[in-house]
């Protein structure tokens, strides 16, 4: 791809945008599109430090409207996708830990404003993205082949020609003064989009990784004010595709609140969610979306937790389908030897992990960090590849669980766990114990705020200062 052809890109966004092709562009690469337009009818001149801005006349009237408005809530834009659960499942935890640590003066919208706004195929992330990891080579190939910068911009800068408008409608529509992305593929629109509305000083972009180690590098935006990385394994990756260190937060992956702060006790949620009081129990999940071979391992554990010879089964199980209801009525119809719970999406994961003793899950970023918190050893089934690779070493080598693809295996193990290798089972759990990072969702929302009161009121009129942003609405 040459400079060229991004810039005929670069000059087709903006021609989407503004309806004329006399933008003058000075484009390094996909990422760079400098704004030269004669589209500046309300224009501002800032010096280089954030903090220190030169006011035009206009902005002396929008200085009475800051004074006025300064304790307005602030309103916070996630940005996210159901592309498997986790992305959700850290939206929902920054928009709990927010609203816990700092009452109304945030209004946070969760949204997948790509789905609402946009249409094909960003509007349907989710079925392509459950195609494309059914045909796991083909994801295997998509996600290493957009992996180098200049392949990734050129997709983007190219979608961009087609739904930067929309996108832009989409992010009016809340008036973010904070906008948070926890989805690899919602930086660079957005801050195109922030950046031709000269809004990038004003408004506050922050990323929120939710890989735990192998991450695509489209999380990594030089553009935005911060960037949280689950482990210092992502942080070294966001230094080395060109970060700078001051933008770089690690404190762990985003965990809902009601995994970190509630206090559970294992008997009293045994009693509520109906489970045996005395056997051992194991869950079987494949995050948000059942994935993996959670049938085959229910089988195996049938058997494995079962004793013949005295004819009374040594554990029980519950599995969570998420999602996948074909899974979940094909469970439920079986008739089986032992307890067994079968569920399909659960809003309250924290009672069933609290009240288990181990977990079997593919290698999701947000089971893995939930189960940790629970101190839960885990097994780890499956992993999709790419983004999940590196979550399996990070568990093993931790000595916080196990890593087999093999159902009978897997059985094998929670037989053991469960009978002659409960030491075993303690230590793993200790392991898991000491990776657990609960407070790190609190961490990340107490950086964002520190960050928006360093901005100061000035934030707040954001959307007042932009006529072709206010005309939009
Ligand atoms: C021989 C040449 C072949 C070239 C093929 C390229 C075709 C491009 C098609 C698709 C793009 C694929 C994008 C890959 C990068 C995505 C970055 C990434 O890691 O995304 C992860 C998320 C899912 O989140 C993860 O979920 C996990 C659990 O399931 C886990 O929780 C983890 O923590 C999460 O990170 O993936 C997506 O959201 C993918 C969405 C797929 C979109 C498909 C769009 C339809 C096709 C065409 C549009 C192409 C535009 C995409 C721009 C690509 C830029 C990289
Ligand atoms: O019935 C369910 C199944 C899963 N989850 C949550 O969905 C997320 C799954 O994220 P993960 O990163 O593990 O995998 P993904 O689903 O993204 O592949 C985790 O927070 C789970 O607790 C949930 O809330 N209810």
């Amino acid at each position: 791809m040459t400079t060229t052809t991004v810039m005929s890109i670069a000059e087709k966004v903006l021609e989407r945008i503004y309806g004329s092709s006399k933008s003058t562009l000075s484009v390094a690469d996909g990422e760079k599109a400098q704004r030269h337009t004669h589209h500046h009818v309300h224009k501002h001149s800032y010096d280089d430090s954030e903090d220190d801005i030169c006011y035009s006349d206009e902005d002396e009237s929008a200085m009475e409207l800051v004074q006025l408005g300064a304790e307005r809530t602030k309103n916070i834009l996630i940005l996210m996708s159901d592309t498997g659960g986790g992305h959700r499942a850290s939206a929902e935890a920054i928009r709990d830990a927010f609203k816990i640590q700092y009452g109304d003066k945030y209004k946070i919208i969760v949204k997948d404003v790509w789905k609402e706004y946009t249409g094909w195929p960003l509007n349907d992330m989710e079925s392509s993205y459950k195609f494309m990891v059914k045909h796991v080579q083909l994801w295997k190939v998509a996600f290493h082949t957009t992996s180098p910068k200049w392949v990734h911009s050129c997709y983007l800068a190219a979608i961009a020609a087609y739904y930067a408008k929309e996108v832009e409608a989409g992010l009016m529509e809340y008036k973010p003064e904070i906008i948070i992305s926890v989805h690899p593929l919602m930086q660079h629109i957005p801050l195109w989009v922030l950046k031709w509305q000269e809004l990038q000083k004003r408004v506050l972009f922050v990323t929120v990784i939710t890989d735990l180690n192998t991450c695509h590098p489209t999380w990594f935006h030089p553009g935005v004010n911060r960037c949280y990385c689950p482990s210092q394994e992502v942080a070294k990756r966001a230094l080395f595709d060109g970060l700078d260190e001051s933008q770089v937060r690690v404190f762990g992956l985003p965990v809902r609140p009601s995994f970190a702060r509630a206090v559970l006790v294992k008997d009293d949620l045994r009693k509520e969610l109906e489970m045996d009081q005395d056997l051992r129990a194991v869950l079987l999940m494949g995050g948000g979306e059942g994935m993996g071979p959670v049938k085959e391992t229910a089988k195996a554990l049938e058997d494995s937790l079962y004793d013949k010879e005295n004819k009374k089964p040594i554990g029980q199980m519950v599995v969570i389908c998420g999602r996948n209801k074909k899974l979940a009525s094909a469970l439920e119809a079986t008739e089986w030897k032992i307890p067994v719970k079968v569920r399909g999406f659960e809003t309250q994961m924290e009672k069933w992990m609290g009240a288990c003793d181990c977990i079997i899950t593919k290698a999701g970023p947000g089971t893995i960090a939930e189960s940790l918190i629970r101190s839960l050893p885990i097994i780890l089934n499956d992993y999709i590849p790419g983004q999940e690779k590196g979550n399996v070493p990070y568990v093993v080598e931790n000595g916080a669980g196990v890593f087999t693809r093999s159902p009978k295996e897997t059985a094998r193990i929670v037989g053991e766990w469960f009978s002659t290798k409960t030491d075993e089972l303690e230590q793993t759990s200790d392991n898991a114990g000491k990776l657990a990072q609960p407070e790190a969702v609190f961490d990340i929302v107490k950086d964002i705020d520190e960050l928006s009161e360093q901005r100061g009121p000035l934030a707040n009129v954001a959307y007042t200062l932009t006529s072709s942003f206010a005309s939009l609405v």
